[in-house]
Formats: C-alpha cells, structure tokens, sequence
C-alpha cells in the first residue's frame, strides 16, 4: 500500500471488496473525519484494458464532483503496485441489498430513480457514460443520500464521438451493448429502468438460467408486466419503464427526459399519464 497514502491516513476495517478494490473505513486526523479508501491491487490487473482503465475511475469522479448525488472523491494516491481512491464513506447497504425480493413502494422508487436519473443526467451533460449502472453501485450515505459509485467503466463521449465495447452486467446492459455496435450514453437510461422494474416487482426483466441465457433475453428485449407481480403498480410507472427499457436507443428517453416523466415529477404518485 502507498506509504505517502499510510502518512495521511489511517487505515482500518475492510468495509467493500470489488473485482479489482478492496475499500477501506480510514480516518483523517488531520481533519479529524472518517473516509472511504478504495485501494486497487494492480498486479490483479492482467488484462491490457482493465489496465488502461485503472485512471479513468479517480478521472471522471474528480470532473464530476461535486454533485449532491455522486460520490465525492477526495484524495488520490498512485505508486508502482496499487492506486488508492480516497472517497466520500457511505452505508456498508447498497441498493442491492435493499432490493431483493423486496417490491417496494412506488413512492420509494420513485425518489430513489429520481436521484438516480440526476446523477446520470450530470454525468451525460459533462459528456460521461457510467456504463455500469447497478443496484451494487448505489450507495448511501449517513443521511440515507443516494450516491452514483464506481466509475471504473466509465467512458467519455462528450465531442459527440459514440462508445464500444462490451461493459456492464448481465441483468442491466442494454442490447445496443451486447450487439457490438457504437452506442451512445442512453445505455445509463436503460440500466436505470431496469432497476426501477426490480424495485417495483422484486424479479428483473429479462433473466436466465446462465449469462448467455440472460444476454438472449437482453437481446429480445421483450419487456412484459405480469400482472401476478404488477397487479398494483400504477400505469403511469409503467409508461415509464417502456420508455426507459426501450430497445430502439433513438426513441428511449434521455436521463433528462425521464426526469420530466409526469410519476417522477409526482414523486410516485400519478397513477395515469395524461
Ligand atoms: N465509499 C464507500 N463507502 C462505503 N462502502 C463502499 C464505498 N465504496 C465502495 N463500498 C463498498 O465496496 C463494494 C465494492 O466497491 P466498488 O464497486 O467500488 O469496487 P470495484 O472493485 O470497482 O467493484 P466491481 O467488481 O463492481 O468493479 C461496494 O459494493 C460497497 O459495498
């Protein structure tokens, strides 16, 4: 570990593991505050890609911070084995673990999608895709604020270049994604739906028994609301689900425009569209 890093901060429990980040409580004394630290091994980094990536993630979380619904990034620290992220300390719950087979109310999702959408909607208006939006990389901080975490897929399209490249994960990557052609920043849009759909329902949309299984019916794209686990959700959260969870990239909705949806701008409450 970084020594300049040790000179600073004192490390304490493993609070997070990752693919490539062991995340860290670790204290400030100068400040006298706690933090997050995400210490990346890079001897775990064999690939030539992930390789590439290692910056992007302090890279793009220091152009977008400050935001009030992305987590802040404070100090970094690189030497020759690992690069070290000092962040914002959030609640050891994820989304994730507050999603699962848990429906929840329509208000509730409706103000987590909402902080949600405004963090996507910052990111894309400073010209960066998260591609890997999921419920594992949503956290909360002490005062139960949503944080957008882990921009370690994240790419810049912002001179109107479009992205490739196949990133994200099963459940929630968009078919433009998995059919290898350039795609724009509207794939957050369609992660972001499918999060709304597991928080109102408890099941995702398309789902399989292996990753393959998952990605055909990503690729189908057959979004259906059975009314075993959809009798009570407002047609107004479905209208928006359709729009979001939209095959055809060029008529789903912007995170801006999914802000202006008439059940986000009701907090969950309108129940039709008019
Ligand atoms: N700032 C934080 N405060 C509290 N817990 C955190 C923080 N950052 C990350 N964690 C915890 O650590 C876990 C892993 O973090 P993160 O997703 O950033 O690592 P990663 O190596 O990039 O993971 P991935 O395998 O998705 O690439 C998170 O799911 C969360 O539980």
């Amino acid at each position: 570990m970084c020594e300049q890093l040790k000179s600073q901060y004192q490390l304490c429990e493993e609070i997070g593991r990752g693919r490539f980040g062991t995340i860290f409580r670790c204290f400030h004394p100068l400040s006298n505050q706690l933090f997050a630290c995400k210490v990346i091994d890079k001897r775990l980094l064999t690939d030539s890609i992930d390789r590439q990536c290692l910056h992007n993630e302090p890279k793009y979380m220091a152009l977008l911070s400050p935001h009030p619904n992305i987590l802040q990034i404070f100090d970094v620290f690189d030497d020759d084995h690992s690069l070290s992220i000092v962040l914002h300390l959030c609640q050891p719950l994820t989304l994730l673990d507050r999603i699962i087979n848990r429906p929840f109310l329509e208000t509730h999702a409706a103000s987590i999608i909402n902080h949600l959408l405004q963090a996507i909607a910052h990111c894309h208006r400073l010209g960066v895709a998260h591609r890997d939006i999921k419920p594992d990389n949503i956290l909360f901080d002490s005062g139960n604020n949503l944080k957008l975490a882990d921009f370690g897929s994240a790419e810049w399209f912002g001179d109107g270049r479009s992205m490739t490249g196949v990133v994200g994960t099963p459940h929630y990557v968009a078919p433009e994604v998995l059919l290898g052609r350039d795609y724009n920043e509207k794939v957050d849009v369609w992660s972001s739906g499918v999060i709304l759909y597991i928080m109102l329902s408890g099941t995702p949309p398309f789902y399989g028994e292996s990753a393959q299984d998952i990605f055909e019916a990503v690729l189908r794209a057959n979004l259906r609301f059975p009314s075993r686990l959809f009798r009570s959700v407002s047609s107004a959260a479905k209208d928006l689900m359709r729009k979001m969870i939209c095959r055809d990239p060029s008529r789903r909705l912007s995170a801006e425009q999914a802000l202006r949806h008439p059940w986000i701008l009701s907090g969950g409450e309108a129940s039709d569209v008019s």
